[in-house]
């Protein structure tokens, strides 16, 4: 069974953020990742991982009031001030992964010019985290969601790895987008696994619990084991009712 993180973005928001984490360490999460530290001090975040004993997976670059702006040149320079902030936040949170979000292409840009503007500000922002012992990864996200979201599928991701390099930036693979986008989730994770570096799951259609829609989760966990997947899985879902009551997936999983 792999080893899960909580989303404290979807997880536990019955409770003010900063009290989340310690209602993570206490359902058995050892770590948690979460869309965005920037509401709170480095300090403050840093303060209550130690205290709860967690490990802080992975966080993402600013969203700039949507789903990011890497391919928006016109938006260059603040994308640039989010990832000089997001790699401050990761060093001092000891967070090992960001995710660099693409934002949605604005209907007047074309989208080879979207491509351009994306991939160099990529190469831009991996030559940034690499000193700093950061890899960014990359989520392709479904267009229901996110009409117009940049990445649109697991293989447009998973090129932009390959044409970094895959020691430098990876791909974040959300089976819950991978599904409502395209399906064919076991074939596609046997066929990038070598460019993925993290992972994330909720059911389809409600995004709720693994185990409230239509995966087959059982098959899915299991291959993941089978491909030597090593990273970590976050538990990017809405609780169909609260948080600890819908925890149960993972034992009736992992029995
Ligand atoms: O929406 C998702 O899926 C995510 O992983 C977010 O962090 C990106 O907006
Ligand atoms: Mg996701």
């Amino acid at each position: 069974m792999p080893k899960f993180c909580a989303n404290l973005k979807w997880l536990f928001t019955e409770l003010p953020f900063l009290d989340r984490f310690d209602a993570a360490a206490r359902a058995g999460f050892q770590a948690v990742e979460y869309a965005s530290p920037y509401e709170f001090s480095a300090a403050e975040i840093r303060g209550r991982l130690r205290a709860c004993g967690l490990r802080q997976v992975l966080f993402n670059t600013p969203a700039g009031g949507g789903s990011g702006m890497a391919c928006v040149p016109a938006r260059r320079d603040e994308f640039r001030d989010g990832v000089r902030k997001a790699l401050d936040y990761a060093a001092d949170l000891d967070c090992g992964l960001v995710h660099l979000m693409a934002g949605i292409v604005p209907s007047d840009l074309s989208r080879d010019t979207a491509a351009a503007a994306y991939a160099a500000n990529v190469a831009w922002a991996a030559d940034q985290a690499e000193p700093a012992g950061v890899r960014l990864v990359l989520e392709p996200i479904n267009q229901r969601d996110v009409p117009g979201f940049f990445l649109r599928t697991q293989e447009e991701g998973a090129a932009v790895v390959e044409a970094i390099g895959r020691e430098r930036i990876g791909l974040q693979f959300d089976i819950y987008h991978c599904q409502v986008a395209q399906g064919d989730v076991t074939r596609r994770l046997e066929a990038l696994m070598p460019a993925i570096a993290h992972m994330q799951v909720a059911d389809v259609p409600g995004r709720n619990e693994p185990g409230t829609g239509e995966i087959a989760w059982d098959y899915v966990f299991r291959r993941i084991d089978e491909l030597g997947y090593a990273g970590w899985v976050g538990c990017e879902y809405r609780p169909a009712t609260e948080t600890s009551a819908g925890l149960g997936w993972l034992k009736r999983f992992s029995a």
